[in-house]
Parts: structure tokens; sequence; C-alpha cells
């Protein structure tokens, strides 16, 4: 029709663009001048230890929040639009859920407010919460809470879906369903962004891992990447006879060691020169394995060295 514009979004169009974001609270920079890019069909796990800034970071990308400095842009408009476009569903870490209406009252109201919404009984089924969508919402244990949150984030087709902190209080059931549908949403194409302090989750779910600290980016890759970034790894051996700690604390590169038994556990910056200077001790070591860090490990390296180089 002659006047209508259409915005076509590019291939390059990013999903989600954070461009130089600062987020001040007083004397707190949440948020730091951060600067990235998601696009379609990445699934991306936001980390941080508490305080990083990782729930601001997320309020800015929903227009919870506005930047005090920078611009966030979300499918190459502000968040707002991008919401109300119905392109963005959510699930807030403590999103209060509204008291004296049934679940499926609830969930209802989500699909009808949604422009591209589901069917109500097919969010409750996905979600796994139809026998219980007669219930009043605020009569809901923490795990069944945060299956409605789940519902109210997929009540309709968006493109880009936000998790802070989404399986916190499910239980192991709950959780493997939850990625479960979460996987699916990722391979038709759809942007999920989650933040979480539950490592082994990154490490199977996220094809890419984002490492905030004090509200800025110190690690942005896949899994692997951050664990190589770690740089150490793990050195685990068996000693005949009781362990000498003494001359096994004063190996080079040493970040940690665990002695229990005749097991011997360490962690190294340079695992080869451990290895080297322990054969040195005159020692015999059994069942010598030298292994990559895990997430977790990774996670705890890179943050602690940061919070040393600062202090
Ligand atoms: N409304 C607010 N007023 C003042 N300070 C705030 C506010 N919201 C967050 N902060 C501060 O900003 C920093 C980042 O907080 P944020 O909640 O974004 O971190 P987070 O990474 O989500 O933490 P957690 O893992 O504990 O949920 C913290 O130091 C926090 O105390």
């Amino acid at each position: 029709m002659g006047g209508m514009t259409t915005t076509a979004v590019t291939a390059a169009t990013p999903v989600v663009g954070f461009e130089s974001v600062s987020k001040v609270y007083g004397d707190v920079r949440a948020v730091d001048g951060l600067s990235l890019s998601l696009y379609p069909g990445e699934t991306v796990a936001l980390l941080g230890p508490n305080g990083a800034g990782k729930s601001t970071t997320l309020d800015l990308l929903l227009g919870l929040r506005q930047p005090d400095a920078g611009r966030v842009r979300v499918f190459g408009t502000g968040p707002r639009e991008a919401i109300v476009a119905g392109r963005v569903g959510a699930m807030l870490q403590s999103g209060g859920l509204m008291d004296e209406v049934t679940v499926a009252e609830l969930v209802a109201l989500a699909c009808a407010l949604h422009p591209k919404s589901y069917k109500v009984g097919d969010v409750l089924s996905r979600a796994g919460i139809s026998q219980i969508a007669d219930r009043k919402v605020d009569k809901l244990s923490g795990g069944q809470a945060q299956r409605v949150r789940f519902a109210l984030a997929t009540a309709g087709d968006s493109d880009l879906i936000v998790l802070d902190e989404p399986t916190t209080g499910m239980d192991v059931t709950a959780r493997q369903a939850f990625w479960a549908t979460m996987r699916e949403q990722a391979d038709q194409g759809r942007t999920v962004l989650f933040a979480t302090h539950y490592l082994e989750e990154a490490d199977a779910i996220a094809d890419r891992v984002l490492v905030l600290h004090r509200g800025r980016l110190l690690a942005d890759g896949t899994a692997a990447e951050i664990k190589a970034k770690a740089g150490a790894r793990r050195v685990s051996f068996d000693l005949d006879g009781p362990v000498d700690e003494a001359p096994i604390r004063a190996l080079p590169f040493l970040t940690s060691v665990d002695v229990s038994g005749h097991t011997v556990r360490i962690q190294s910056s340079d695992a080869d020169a451990t290895v080297h200077a322990l054969y040195g001790l005159g020692v015999y070591p059994r069942n010598l394995e030298v292994s990559g860090l895990g997430l977790e490990q990774a996670f705890v390296a890179i943050t602690q060295a940061e919070e040393a180089k600062q202090s």
C-alpha cells in the first residue's frame, strides 16, 4: 500500500544490542559501559557473582529501567516497542503474581495481552501446570509459581525469551522439562537469554556464555572457550604411603591443593610445569590425571583473578 513502510530486519540486525550502556545507583555502577550483541537462535547464559549486574542488565533490556548512558536496542527498536510488538517474552526473578486469580485465569490474561498468543491449554500443558489450572495463584508452592512465570513468558510466539534465574526452586523433573522446552524454542530460531547461578545448566544448555563482573563483561564465548580462558587445569594423583604435604604445597604454579587420604587434587595455572616438578620430588604418582576446569571452577578463577586485580 502506498505510503506504508516496512522496517525489514536484516540478518545483520542483532536481536539485542547494548551500546556502551551504564546504569548507576548512587555510587554503585550496576552496569558499566556494557556493549554486546545477541543474534537469532543463540542460547545465551548470563553469569556473574551476586551484585554483578545481571538483573539490572535484564531490566534495561526489557525497558523496566532506563540507562544513564548508552543505548539499548531490541530488534532494532527501543525495548518497549519490541515488547508491545510481542517480540519479547520474559520471566523475572521475583515477578509478583496477581493474587485472587487462578492459574488458568492468569495465563489466559497473558495470552490475551500477547499479539501472537498460543492457546491457553497449550501454554498450561507446556509449562506442566494443567493439573493446577484451577488453583489460586497465591496458594502455589515456590516451584509451581516458577512454572507459572514460565507459562507467562511463553504465552505467545516471541522471538526473544529473557529469563532471570528461571529454575530456582524447580525440582529436577521441572528443570529438565523446562530446559527441553527452551531447547525447542531455540531450535525454532528464537533467542534465549537467561541469568543463572547454576553453572552446570549454563554449561549444558548455553551455546554462548557471558560472564559479568561489577557491571562489565569479563568473558564472552562458548563454555569451552571460557574454561580455556581461565588457563588453569586440574591435576590429581595417588601416592603410596603417607603423603608429605609440605613439598607438594611448595610445587610451582599451584592455585589450590586438596589432600584426602592418599589422593592429592591440585589446581595449577601451568599443569605441565607442576607435573614436571612433582616428578622431581622423587615420588611415584599413580593414577595421574590432568584435566581442564569445569565451568564452575573456571568462573571462580576468572572472577577471583579480577577481584585480585582490582584490590
Ligand atoms: N534499585 C536499586 N537501588 C540501589 N542499588 C541497586 C538497585 N538495584 C540493584 N542495585 C545494586 O546494583 C548492583 C547490581 O545488582 P543486580 O541485582 O543487577 O545484580 P545481580 O547480578 O542480578 O545479583 P544477584 O546474583 O545477587 O541477583 C548491586 O550492587 C545492587 O546492590
